[in-house]
């Protein structure tokens, strides 16, 4: 006993201030790539050429530089160069001996975008672009042609190799140029690929007409063109124009427009085009300071603003009643949209920067379009009436389509081939219903006395799932209880899943809270995830919590999920008087269904989580579905247990 206290002590001697490691300079971007560039595949790769270029770009959107070339080389090394002002190379005050440029590409948050003074709307703000693409090269060299002199500094992994020095002569030069070679320590077999270097390019000289890209490729992938020029002076307008090139629309040209807030005393603009079509289903790009956001935010909810309100307005003046049922999903179907706005500091989320956060976007692009809208509906009423009639049709379909499923949901414990052990409920709408997916018939039993009849069904499952994951599709579909989950929840699998199809508004995975019970729940999940993701997407996937125990002392009684929770219960106390009666439940077939219900199941008391994936990218969380899939059923309990990324949703 002694000895252990004694080692006990020992750790914790070894636990002291030298455990704590500070990371110097850019190391902490080697450790850990993915915080600053958000992994270390393929994306991220590219993400470093564009953290690059949009140093260029900011310089050309600050009215600096009106050329910028790209050019990718034989060794994948790739070369970004403007006309611009030229990184300053002078000393810089608050690091003596060394240059600014030093400082601004070996140090995190060193930046000019800070207080709006050298740029006013760019896409840069963390000052982290540059240096986290020279700690993440092997190679970096950084040319700065300024005062009819050249300078240049070369870096590996973040470390200068050698002091600033000039170069030569630039009598007629002036700008930036920054070569670099991604690391393959960090980012192993992955390569430039030409074509979506291109893409990253055009869409970038569409994003600002005032700038003209050259590109250039010794990589030759057999499409992508090895030498392009890009200037678009119709911007927007024209990349729509484009991308929409062979498919009939609705509007002859696109609703296309820019505003500039300079004029009324505040710096920041919105560019925009939209227009719909039959050919296509409906997309919308999103930029802000010319950074692309796939995940949108709230530029884009202000711009679906403006054109929805301008569209039922429409109706209105011209009393096309049906107008008003138009709804944003409806203008999505059809919609093709691309919506740039240029802010002063915008807040986005995550340095890839992947959605816009500032909520001032969506007024300042609201109002940008709205009034541009309706009178470019009013002027071109043969466009207008076009749109407004497909919209109002898609309007009328969707509300169809939501009809027949009510219906269909009335008729389906009669037609539909429902699975014999579904216990359905009785309510004909889907809204408000639930399906508990419970493991065994005898959690089953009292579950079924537990519920609300009127809106909780549930599918009993025998024991545990085939593990989808390894399954081949063919297998999947023989599996009978795969077959029976589908046919209640009324879906199919795979490509064929619909979320709209859903017979369910809430599917419920009530397991034990054991580790068995965790992992079918995680089967679930992991089937859920690969084959209906849209349902989780939607929100539409909880887990039930029930508890482990159940204590009584005297006429008290309460429940608690846990070990832990049982512990400090037990030690406090539960406020009657004699001995604490602990009963662990070792399966929710042990619950009476009053316990059941009033712990797990009726949305007073209850609590429930709802299932839901991070941010990051669909690729990783498949990483970790695999990950947890593996070998050892002790992980996937965690997963459950600890599991972050869930959202509580207290039901109460
Ligand atoms: N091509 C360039 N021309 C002129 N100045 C540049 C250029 N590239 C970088 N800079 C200067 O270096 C600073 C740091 O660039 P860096 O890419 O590290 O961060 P940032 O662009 O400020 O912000 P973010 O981390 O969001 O990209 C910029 O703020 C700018 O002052």
């Amino acid at each position: 006993m002694a000895d252990d206290l004694l080692s006990a002590a020992d750790a914790t001697d070894s636990y002291s201030a030298a455990s704590i490691e500070v990371l110097e300079g850019l190391e902490p971007v080697r450790k850990r790539p993915g915080m600053y560039i958000g992994g270390t595949d393929e994306r991220a790769l590219h993400h470093l050429v564009a953290e690059i270029l949009d140093n260029s770009m900011d310089e050309a959107v600050a009215g600096h530089a009106t050329r910028i070339e790209v050019e990718l080389l034989a060794d994948f090394s790739v070369i970004v160069r403007d006309n611009g002002r030229g990184i300053p190379i002078d000393p810089h005050p608050k690091f003596p001996g060394k240059s600014a440029l030093e400082v601004i590409l070996c140090t995190l948050h060193a930046g000019g975008k800070f207080s709006g003074d050298a740029y006013q709307t760019s896409g840069g703000l963390h000052g982290v672009g540059a240096s986290v693409v020279n700690a993440l090269s092997d190679t970096m060299i950084v040319q700065v042609a300024r005062n009819k002199e050249v300078f240049e500094q070369r870096f590996s992994r973040g470390v200068p190799q050698g002091p600033i020095a000039r170069i030569g002569a630039a009598p007629n030069r002036r700008g930036t140029t920054v070569i670099f070679h991604a690391d393959e320590q960090i980012f192993g077999h992955h390569r430039f690929k030409p074509a979506r270097l291109l893409k990253i390019v055009k869409s970038k000289a569409y994003l600002f007409s005032g700038v003209e890209i050259r590109w250039k490729s010794e990589i030759d992938d057999g499409e992508t063109p090895r030498e392009a020029t890009f200037h678009f002076p119709g911007g927007l307008a024209d990349y729509l124009a484009e991308t929409l090139t062979g498919a009939s629309t609705y509007a002859d040209r696109p609703f296309s427009g820019s505003v500039d807030f300079r004029r009324q005393g505040a710096p920041g603009k919105v560019d925009w085009a939209v227009n719909w079509t039959p050919a296509r289903d409906g997309f919308i790009q999103s930029y802000c300071n010319t950074v692309p956001t796939p995940e949108g935010g709230t530029h884009e909810a202000g711009f679906w603003a403006a054109i929805l309100k301008g569209v039922r307005a429409y109706g209105e003046r011209i009393s096309n009643k049906k107008a008003a049922s138009i709804t944003r999903e409806d203008l999505l179907t059809g919609g093709c949209a691309l919506v740039s706005c240029f802010i002063r500091e915008p807040e986005f989320v995550g340095q890839t920067k992947d959605r816009l956060a500032t909520t001032e976007a969506a007024r300042l692009v609201e109002n940008a379009v709205r009034d541009h809208f309706d009178t470019w509906l009013a002027a071109d009423t043969k466009s207008a009436g076009a749109i407004l009639d497909f919209l109002v049709l898609r309007a009328e379909e969707r509300l169809r389509r939501r009809q027949e499923k009510e219906t269909a949901r009335k008729t389906a414990t009669r037609k539909l081939r429902l699975p014999g052990k579904l216990v359905d409920c009785s309510a004909t709408n889907r809204d408000g219903t639930e399906l508990f997916i419970v493991e065994g018939d005898s959690a089953g039993g009292s579950a079924k006395m537990a519920r609300d009849r009127t809106n909780q069904a549930l599918l009993p499952l025998r024991g545990k799932i085939l593990n989808v994951l390894g399954a081949a599709s063919s297998k999947m579909g023989a599996n009978q209880e795969i077959n029976d989950l589908c046919q209640a929840l009324g879906v199919g699998i795979g490509s064929r899943f619909n979320v709209e199809d859903l017979r369910y508004d809430k599917i419920i995975i009530m397991t034990d809270a054991d580790v068995d019970g965790a992992h079918i729940a995680s089967l679930l999940m992991t089937f859920f995830f690969t084959q209906m993701r849209p349902m989780i997407d939607k929100g539409h996937l909880y887990l039930a919590c029930p508890p482990l125990y159940r204590l009584t002392q005297g006429a008290h009684r309460v429940y608690v999920a846990d070990d832990a929770e049982k512990e400090r219960m037990m030690a406090k106390g539960l406020g009657g008087k004699g001995k604490i009666d602990v009963q662990r439940f070792k399966g929710l077939g042990e619950m009476d269904a009053k316990d059941l219900k009033d712990t797990t199941m009726n949305p007073r008391t209850r609590k429930l989580i709802r299932v839901s994936i991070d941010d990051d990218e669909g690729g990783e969380t498949g990483d970790l579905v695999e990950r947890l899939m593996g070998k050892k059923p002790e992980l996937r309990f965690e997963y459950i247990q600890e599991n972050a990324r869930f959202a509580e949703e207290l039901d109460v």
